[in-house]
Parts: C-alpha cells; sequence; structure tokens
C-alpha cells in the first residue's frame, strides 16, 4: 500500500512530502523529480511567480545511492520568496505592527470562487490569510514531486504517461486530433500551451492575450493517457476499489478541476449503445478491441489498454476585473481583493494530472502485486499475466478497426474510433 502526504504554505519557508510504501531498488534521482517540477511552472498565462520560482528541491530520506530503499521518501521544496514573509507567515508570534500595511494587511474581501470565504466561515478566521495559504495550488508542487517518483515506478514496469492540453476555454483541439505517445512529450512540453497540435496551440495563445487585455481568466480540459498498464487493475466488486472512481477523486482533488471524464465520457451518453462501446474481435496475437471510447476501464477496472483520462479546468478565481464580494471587517458591499495570480494554469494543471493518476495507478499496482523490491513487483506482474490463457489474452495491440464490420456513418465523426488512436 502507498500512502503519502504533503504540508505546507504557499508563502511560508518550504513545502515537505511523505511517501511511505515505494519499493525498494527503484533507481530514482534529484534530476528525476526536479524535471517534473520545473515541466510544471511552465505554460502560457502564468503569473509572475513561476518566473522566479525556483522549487529548490532537497531529497531528504528513502533514497541512497540513487535507489530507493523501502523506507519512507521525504523531500522539501523550498520557497523563493519566504525571505520577504518571514514575519506574515512566522510560526512565532509576531507584534501587531505587522498587519498594519502591506502584506500583513488583513484580507477580509474574500474572493468568490477561491476558498477564501467558506474556509473562514469553517475555521474560524476573520481574514482570508490562513486560508489560501493553504489552498493555493502551490501546494500541487509537492504532488508532482511525487507522482515523478510514482512515474519512475510506472516506468520500470514498463508504463508510461503522457498529459496534454484539450481545450482552453472555447479553444478546442480537433476532434480527430492524435492521442499523445511518450515520444510526444518533448515537443507538447516545448508547446506554450502544452498543446499537441501547433494551429490550436496558437489560436490558445491569442486567446489567452485576449483574456489577460480584458481583465479576464480562463479555464480549459486537460487529458491524461496511459499506456503499457495490465488488465484487472481496480474492481468492480467494491465501489472504492473501483479503478474510474478513483482516478476520479484523484483529478477532482486538484484546485480548480470541476469535471472528470474516463474515455468518452459525457458524449458516451449521447451515443447509442451499438456506437459506444469497444467491440471484440479475434486477431492472431490476441482479443483486440475496436476502439478505446471506454478509456481503458472496464467494471471499474483497467483492460490493458489505453487509458483516458480527462480533467475540466474552472477560470482562476482571481480575476482581475475583480467580482463582487463583501468586506466582512466592514460588512459592507466591496470587490474582491486581487493580488498577483495566473490568468490561465491550465498547461500546469496537466502536468499535476499526471502526477495525480500516476500516483492512483501505482497505489492500484502494489496492491494487486505487491512487492518490497520493485523485481518483486515485476516477478508478481509478470506471473499474473502469464497465467492469464491464451484464449483470454489481449493483443497489446488493441484499438484497431473491426475489420468484420463495417463503419457506421455514425462512427465517422468519432474522435475515439480506432483508426485515429
Ligand atoms: C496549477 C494551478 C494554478 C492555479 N493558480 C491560481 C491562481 O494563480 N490564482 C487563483 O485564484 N487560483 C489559482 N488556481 C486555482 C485555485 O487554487 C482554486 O480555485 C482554489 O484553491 C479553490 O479551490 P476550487 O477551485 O477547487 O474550489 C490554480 C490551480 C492550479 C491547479
Ligand atoms: C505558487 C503557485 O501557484 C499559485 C497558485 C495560486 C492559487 O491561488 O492557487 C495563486 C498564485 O500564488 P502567488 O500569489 O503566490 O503567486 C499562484 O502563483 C505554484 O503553482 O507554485
Amino acid at each position: 500500500m502507498l500512502r503519502w502526504l504533503t504540508a505546507g504554505e504557499s508563502h511560508g519557508p518550504e513545502l515537505l512530502a511523505i511517501i511511505e510504501g515505494v519499493p525498494a531498488g527503484l533507481e530514482l534521482s534529484r534530476d528525476d523529480i526536479a524535471r517534473d517540477l520545473q515541466r510544471r511552472k511552465l505554460g502560457y498565462g502564468r503569473g509572475a511567480r513561476m518566473k522566479f520560482e525556483q522549487d529548490e528541491l532537497h531529497l531528504s530520506a528513502g533514497v541512497r545511492h540513487g535507489k530507493t530503499i523501502g523506507s519512507p521518501i521525504g523531500l522539501r521544496i523550498g520557497n523563493a520568496e519566504w525571505p520577504k514573509w518571514t514575519e506574515v507567515m512566522s510560526a512565532e508570534h509576531v507584534d501587531e505592527s505587522v498587519f498594519a500595511t502591506g502584506r500583513g494587511t488583513p484580507l477580509t474581501r474574500p474572493r468568490p470562487g477561491h476558498a477564501d470565504l467558506t474556509g473562514m466561515q469553517k475555521y474560524g478566521f476573520d481574514e482570508a490569510r490562513p486560508v489560501l495559504e493553504r489552498a493555493s495550488a502551490r501546494e500541487t508542487a509537492a504532488r508532482v514531486a511525487l507522482g515523478a517518483i510514482a512515474k519512475r515506478f510506472l516506468h520500470e514496469l514498463g508504463i508510461e504517461t503522457v498529459s496534454h492540453t484539450i481545450s482552453i476555454g472555447t479553444v478546442n483541439l480537433p476532434e480527430d486530433a492524435p492521442t499523445p505517445t511518450l515520444a510526444d512529450l518533448e515537443a507538447i512540453d516545448a508547446d506554450p500551451v502544452r498543446m499537441f497540435d501547433a494551429e490550436t496551440s496558437a489560436r490558445a495563445v491569442a486567446h489567452i492575450d485576449e483574456v489577460r487585455k480584458s481583465a479576464d481568466t480562463v479555464g480549459g480540459v486537460v487529458e491524461v493517457c496511459v499506456r503499457g498498464l495490465p488488465c484487472g487493475l481496480g474492481s468492480y466488486v467494491h465501489w472504492d476499489r473501483r479503478l474510474d472512481a478513483r482516478l476520479a477523486a484523484a483529478l477532482m482533488s486538484i484546485q480548480a478541476i470541476k469535471g472528470v471524464e474516463v474515455g468518452d465520457g459525457f458524449k458516451t451518453a449521447e451515443r447509442l449503445g451499438t456506437a459506444a462501446h469497444d467491440e471484440l474481435f479475434t486477431s492472431p496475437d490476441g482479443i483486440t478491441r475496436s476502439s478505446d471510447r471506454a478509456g481503458g476501464i472496464e467494471g471499474g477496472m483497467s483492460m490493458g489498454t489505453l487509458l483516458r483520462v480527462r480533467a475540466a479546468m474552472k477560470p482562476i478565481a482571481t480575476v482581475p476585473n475583480a467580482l463582487a464580494t463583501v468586506d466582512i471587517a466592514q460588512g459592507i458591499d466591496a470587490t474582491a481583493h486581487h493580488q498577483r495570480s495566473d490568468v490561465c494554469a491550465v498547461p500546469a494543471a496537466g502536468v499535476v494530472a499526471e502526477a495525480m493518476v500516476a500516483l492512483e495507478l501505482m497505489n492500484a499496482i502494489l496492491e494487486k502485486f505487491g512487492g518490497d523490491s520493485v523485481g518483486e513487483t515485476r516477478r508478481n506482474l509478470e506471473a499474473f499475466m502469464g497465467a492469464i490463457p491464451q484464449q483470454l489474452a489481449t493483443s497489446a495491440n488493441s484499438a484497431i478497426p473491426n475489420p468484420n464490420r463495417p463503419i457506421d456513418e455514425r462512427e465517422q465523426g468519432d474522435s475515439r474510433s480506432a483508426w485515429r488512436v
């Protein structure tokens, strides 16, 4: 079993993370983690902080000579601006004068859409500072660091995770855009909005510029694609063991994510049964699927085919053209406090989604296959796959059109029909 926790405030000294249950013998370097931290900072539309934030990483425990040793892995990520916040975010009492001006001024005009007001009500604060410090997506740096460890583990088992941007506001990838593979990740990361289509990306960038000019913010949709998974992760036997439910919770836990789709998700609800599922047919190397509409999960279990999940991010709540709110200190109508903020953080959310999916899949793998060392996990996985009888085996080459069935007209415009995957 995998357990992990994060701690740390956005303007405190650092973020902390501990992950327990990582098998021994996993090759892991500081660079593996630093690389993903760097990827999370990228993306057109992010605010000033990402330009100077260093995400200084300290790998404090659980790794020796470049390999995990089975003990909890502990890490710290510094907040570059801490020297400016030592008094406002001090763990010790400070003089009242700190709160009279500047950074310490109480934030009494909560932002609609952020955690400010409800956090104040719930925890009994008279201003939003202690709420936003932890509600902030700064915390996702810690998740991405842990996710990098999970991705290293998955990679050792031949499982690869790729995320990309599907839409920014109303600017969408074409329906027939190809699903990226690991080989495409470098190009995706090099794109300003992490889109795998240069023309759509240029329109998305222009859209973010317009949004910024009009003092507004914008959201979008990201997708995570995973190849190389074994079948049988998760289960149909109980609600909390369903892999789709677990992935949905993992994605929904990301700040500002308001919707999750597995496979074709909501679109499937509009289709008839004959055009909604992934039909099976024989091929020389095992059972093959005609498409991947289910997104690689049936009955709450991984099918051993391409896994695809999407997450929808709402527009950033700190809108420059400030929204109506109430000044809690004075009891009067007001506009929300504004501070440095992102205009669009969808590209970064894709990297965070990748981390959350990887962590959940690593957990599901360890539940099914166990292993105190990576070698033991691998042997258990291979033994399970090897024991699947010939007549039940799935071809690795799934999601190709069924040659026995003529292509239905309705399927022509179907974004996830096999011949486009
Ligand atoms: C990578 C990332 C960056 C974000 N940046 C900001 C930001 O700069 N300003 C902001 O108001 N919200 C930002 N958010 C969203 C808020 O953290 C989020 O809306 C808030 O915590 C309230 O949670 P909820 O939207 O899930 O209800 C960001 C979210 C993510 C995932
Ligand atoms: C710090 C990060 O994102 C922050 C997320 C965030 C929010 O409200 O969620 C608000 C902003 O915080 P700040 O006012 O300190 O710039 C973002 O920069 C980060 O992603 O590392």
